[in-house]
């Protein structure tokens, strides 16, 4: 049944939504309101039709942050209880100021991203609120009756791990990464994607974010339709629930979401519309309290553990054995999860060293896109021939 408490969207919103995107983009008296409330507000009004969510008054209502928010509680402060450092937007707006005909520039540590992540998200912010003006969910509605069908992201690492005994590979499609630069310069997504299912990946990883990975959505349609088996993951960095159904219209079978800028409840609100929509959620920690957060939530399938810290780039792949210690591998296994582990793996004892740890897949990039045959790359890391 859909949500019936319009006297909560009214105390949080004042009654300032943008209504010409379909969409609430509006900056609320304290800071802009959780996802999860915001979509709340398109289920209600926009979309009545499956396969967009419709929300559960209960599940609102049991919710700690909700709760939070009502008490008074800014969404900042709200993740910054949950350890999440990054802000989703510059609290004190962007540092360009207009006087007349003039503009000068005053920089502090409101208006500055205090590392790369943060800048990311500070400028996905504004891409998003301006695709989400041209393609209103009500738009996108009917481009998700035309996707392709839903691959089976998860029991392809599955099997692929049955029959290979050997972490399942995310191989990723990258051109470039704020850390490395350019990785490769001739670049020819599509003829990536074939090399890496034939030599033994059992899912692809996409990027789409164009200004720091020089990725596109063009690459993953493309990849789509040109006969490559293999799920796709949508590697974008996602803040709004607009991106996971945009991502799906363009072919997605699975969506990452980051556990360091996601608070709890956008990540249950994200992981509901995944499993509507049938596709898999790659829930992305770096740290324990993150872990732990993940942990905590049900309905999580896949968990990533990235060895690069994306505040400072380094990368170190002990991350991936510290975060699995006795208990929390119970938990993942009581769970029925898969652990992925991510970034800096090179070689066949990293792989393994990994494996050791607990994870029962791979995301890789660098090591393969950088060699001038990436799909036999694939042999040289694993140390054999993995495919099936
Ligand atoms: O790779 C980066 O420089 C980066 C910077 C900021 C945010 C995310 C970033 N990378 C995403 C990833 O985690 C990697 O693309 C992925 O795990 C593969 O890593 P690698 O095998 O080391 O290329």
């Amino acid at each position: 049944m859909g949500v019936s408490a319009p006297g909560l969207l009214n105390l949080k919103c004042g009654g300032a939504f943008s209504q010409s995107s379909g969409f609430p983009g509006v900056l609320f008296g304290r800071t802009k309101m959780p996802a999860a409330l915001r979509c709340m507000r398109l289920d209600e009004d926009d979309i009545s039709s499956s396969p967009l969510l419709t929300f559960s008054s209960d599940y609102l209502a049991d919710s700690i942050e909700v709760r939070e928010w009502e008490s008074g509680k800014s969404l900042e402060t709200i993740a910054a209880n949950q350890g999440i450092k990054i802000r989703r937007r510059p609290p004190t707006g962007p540092p360009t100021h207009a006087v007349g005909p003039f503009e000068f520039r005053l920089e502090n540590d409101g208006n500055t991203p205090r590392n790369i992540l943060e800048k990311i998200i500070w400028d996905k912010d504004v891409e998003v609120s301006q695709l989400k003006e041209r393609k209103p969910l009500t738009v996108i509605g009917k481009a998700l009756e035309n996707a392709p069908p839903v691959r089976d992201f998860i029991g392809s690492l599955e099997v692929s791990h049955e029959c290979t005994g050997m972490p399942a590979l995310i191989a990723e499609v990258k051109k470039a990464s704020p850390s490395r630069g350019v990785l490769r310069e001739d670049f020819n997504p599509v003829e990536v994607a074939i090399a890496y299912e034939k030599n033994g990946a059992a899912c692809l990883s996409v990027l789409t974010d164009e200004k720091y990975f020089q990725g596109s959505f063009e690459n993953l349609e493309a990849i789509r339709n040109s006969g490559v088996k293999c799920p796709l993951l949508c590697k974008e960095f996602i803040i709004d629930a607009w991106q996971i159904y945009y991502a799906r219209s363009k072919g997605a079978d699975a969506i990452l979401l980051i556990a360091g800028v996601l608070p709890d409840l956008d990540i249950k609100y994200m992981i509901k519309i995944c499993r509507k929509l049938g596709i898999a959620a790659l829930v992305e920690v770096h740290n324990e309290r993150e872990m732990d957060r993940v942990l905590a939530i049900d309905g999580i399938k896949l968990i990533g553990i990235n060895n690069r810290d994306l505040e400072t780039f380094e990368v170190d792949i002990s991350n991936t054995k510290k975060l699995l210690n006795k208990d929390r591998l119970q938990i993942i296994s009581q769970k029925g999860i898969i652990v992925v582990g991510e970034s800096g793996l090179f070689t066949p004892d990293d792989i393994s060293y990994v494996q050791d740890a607990g994870v029962k897949a791979v995301l890789v990039g660098e090591a393969l896109i950088k060699l001038e045959d990436p799909g036999k790359g694939i042999a040289k890391l694993f140390g054999k021939d993995i495919s099936i």
